[in-house]
């Protein structure tokens, strides 16, 4: 089998298949966007990919211009700044153009053109998002570049609070994409430790959805068979960036984790999501690195779920051969064994401990999260 091509229309729109970058401007004419300005981050803004996509905008007389002052786990600095480079040239829609931090500032700008709340205020918490006003929301076009975090097809976006520094998880439903455009040939360029990172943020997801003990069939399905493409696609498109039919399946694990993940999140992102925050670290990378400690944390209440996942993906020896291959696929993406290795001080676990038990992925973990266990949780995986 070759790399697929498809049009989905779950949960969004999908144009799914090599090359289709080219059909960019197509859609956001169809979307109704004549100015579109494309955010991107500093390092994408130069890489040939994005000269390229710049190229189609302007072969098809849209009035484009870029935004590329985005952060890893960028902030509402990132935001204000894009907001000034929106609203000066009169944009009519956002090019969501790279991986998760340039998406979700995209979708940030979007979000807040005109809005009579502070974007804190937006928080996903529960009928928060109904403060915004729904009719100011620029319509949004997502091409991600990384295969991980899936919010290409998700309602949220993740902004670091830089006072706090702390990750807000904003949630709109109009923050879903019109139009997303996942083409696996914008991904080949990726630094290795980028595509380990992001693919592991995919297998996360899929793991932490399947085991959130809510209610949600369809997510259960979706991230069972989203397993089963990373675990036998990542290690080809880590080995062989080229292998477009693996970076392809990845792209599908990304967006599928991201479905599935409505079903809830777990201790893997509530410990991921502070320590991103305060040291700066790669989110996939530090998801992965925790994984198989918090395996062991929850395996009371997952032991049977794991059994079962284990088996319908090949993997022999129940819940230990799982744990076992989480840490061999770990090993072989050269990513850290603990958060020692990735610059945590023992020092900030306190810290860490109180901020991680206020994310709201701790609402879908499996296991409660206490101060105690949590704590003693990050010293497991020091
Ligand atoms: N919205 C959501 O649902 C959601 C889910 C998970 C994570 N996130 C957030 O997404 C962010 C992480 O996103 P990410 O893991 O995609 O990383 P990223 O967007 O921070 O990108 C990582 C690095 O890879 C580079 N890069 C990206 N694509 C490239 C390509 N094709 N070629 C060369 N270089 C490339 C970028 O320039 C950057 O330096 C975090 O802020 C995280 O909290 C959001
Ligand atoms: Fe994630």
């Amino acid at each position: 089998m070759s790399a697929p091509t498809a049009n989905w229309s779950y949960p969004t729109a999908i144009k799914f298949g090599p090359g289709r970058v080219k059909e960019l401007a197509d859609h956001c004419k169809a979307a109704g966007i004549t100015k579109p300005l494309l955010v991107t981050d500093k390092a994408l803004a130069s890489l040939p990919i994005t000269a390229q996509a710049l190229d189609i905008l302007d072969a098809a007389g849209l009035g484009r211009a870029v935004f590329s002052q985005v952060d890893p786990n960028p902030n509402e600095t990132n935001m204000e700044d894009g907001l000034k480079v929106y609203r000066a040239g009169g944009h009519d829609g956002v090019v969501c153009f790279g991986g998760g931090s340039a998406l979700d500032l995209g979708k940030m700008i979007a979000l807040m053109v005109d809005q009579p709340v502070s974007v804190w205020d937006l928080e996903d918490i529960g009928d928060w998002w109904t403060r915004a006003n729904p009719d100011t929301i620029a319509p949004i076009i997502a091409v991600p570049t990384t295969a991980g975090t899936g919010s290409e097809v998700g309602r949220a976006g993740v902004l670091t609070n830089s006072a706090t520094h702390k990750k807000k998880i904003i949630f709109h439903p109009k923050l879903l994409p019109v139009v997303t455009i996942c083409d696996p040939e914008l991904t080949v360029g990726m630094p290795a430790f980028i595509t380990a990172g992001t693919g592991m943020d995919a297998l996360a997801h899929c793991l932490e959805a399947f085991c959130s003990p809510h209610y949600h069939p369809m997510s259960q399905g979706i991230a069972l068979e989203g397993m089963r493409l990373v675990f036998e696609n990542l290690p080809k498109a880590y080995a062989t960036p080229t292998d477009i039919e693996a970076r392809a399946h990845m792209m599908s694990a990304a967006a599928m984790g991201a479905v599935a993940f409505q079903k809830g999140l777990g201790a893997i992102h509530s410990l991921s999501h502070p320590v991103g925050a305060v040291y700066g670290t790669h989110h996939g990378t530090t998801n992965a690195c925790v994984m198989p400690m918090v395996l062991d944390f929850n395996r009371d209440a997952i032991e049977e779920k794991i059994t079962q996942a284990a088996a319908y993906l090949g993997i022999a020896g129940g819940f230990e051969g799982f744990k076992a291959r989480v840490e061999s696929l770990r090993t072989e993406l050269g990513i850290p064994a603990n958060l020692t290795a990735m610059g945590v001080k023992a020092e900030d676990l306190d810290m860490l401990t109180d901020m991680a038990l206020e994310d709201p992925s701790c609402g879908g973990n499996p296991v409660e999260m206490t101060r105690e266990n949590t704590r003693a949780l990050f010293e497991a995986c020091m």
